[in-house]
């Protein structure tokens, strides 16, 4: 087990806003998180980190392995994230510096992390920038003389720099074009293949769940409604709730419309 949630609430002055949520995430899975826009998704996935806003309060235990984040202290946490974890979130933009290069960007992150040889951080920042399959040229533009795609490779490629156990991916491809995003998902999927990590899902596309995840949870109302394995959500789902999102998902049917087929990452992710 990599990720432990245990009866986890997030509640701000005025109300619970996440309602005693408990999952787990195993060793190299691809785990998606559903549900309506609001029901707490996002919520849930910056309290891993504690990245929530200051406003709200969590509760609960977050097991990573056999650690509680929550008691860690900001510096403790600051080293976690990055090195056992990492993020990537749907605003690529706001992600850089804009004044920054992208290889500025990718030295600050390493010099954060103790990794104090320029060589050795240049070599790394190359190799990361090749994985994604970017040109090294990239490493002297500034984040707007890239495509939104190109900058979502950047975030991928950084985001598994340190090579964490676990990625929190938060809808990163609302922001993209479909071709764009599918893309990014093919080479999400391939470097998942390729480092083993365990990825946190955050979709509104069934699609997306379908092809990609290996188990995944549905949100409602900060509540998870229901979870398990994705063939036994998507062909027989238990609550009304996932009945309706299912049903209301146009063209997921039993396949992809493009003819695309799933991408079993959960046996390739121990290769
Ligand atoms: N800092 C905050 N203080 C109070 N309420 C907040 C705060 N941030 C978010 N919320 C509320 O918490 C609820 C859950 O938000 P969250 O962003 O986690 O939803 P979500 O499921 O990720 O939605 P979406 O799919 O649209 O991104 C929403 O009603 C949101 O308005």
């Amino acid at each position: 087990m990599i990720l432990s949630l245990e009866n986890v609430s997030i509640s701000s002055r005025e109300k619970k806003i996440v309602d005693n949520v408990s999952l787990s995430i195993q060793k190299g899975e691809w785990y998606a998180l559903v549900g309506q826009s609001g029901s707490g998704k996002s919520l849930l996935s910056q309290a891993i980190g504690q990245m929530l806003p200051p406003n709200l309060q969590v509760e609960g235990k977050i097991l990573f392995k056999d650690e509680d984040l929550l008691s860690l202290s900001p510096k403790q946490i600051r080293t976690f994230r990055g090195q056992k974890l990492s993020y990537i979130f749907q605003d690529y933009q706001g992600s850089f510096t804009p004044f920054r290069t992208i290889g500025q960007h990718f030295e600050e992150y390493q010099k954060a992390h103790g990794i104090r040889d320029a060589k050795t951080r240049k070599i790394k920042s190359m190799d990361a920038l090749e994985s994604v399959g970017l040109d090294e040229a990239l490493y002297k533009r500034y984040p707007f003389q890239l495509s939104g795609g190109q900058l979502q490779r950047v975030s991928i490629a950084m985001a598994l720099l340190l090579s964490p156990d676990l990625l929190i991916a938060d809808e990163i491809t609302t922001a993209l074009d479909s071709v764009s995003g599918h893309r990014i998902l093919e080479l999400l999927a391939k470097r998942q293949k390729e480092t083993g990590c365990a990825i946190l899902f955050i979709t509104h596309d069934w699609r997306h769940v379908r092809r990609y995840a290996t188990r995944l949870a549905v949100m409602k109302e900060g509540e998870i409604v229901e979870s398990g394995g994705k063939h036994r959500i998507l062909d027989h789902p238990q609550h009304d709730y996932t009945k309706q999102l299912i049903q209301a998902a146009p063209i997921l049917g039993r396949g992809l419309p493009s003819g695309l087929k799933e991408v079993d990452t959960y046996e390739s992710a121990y290769c």
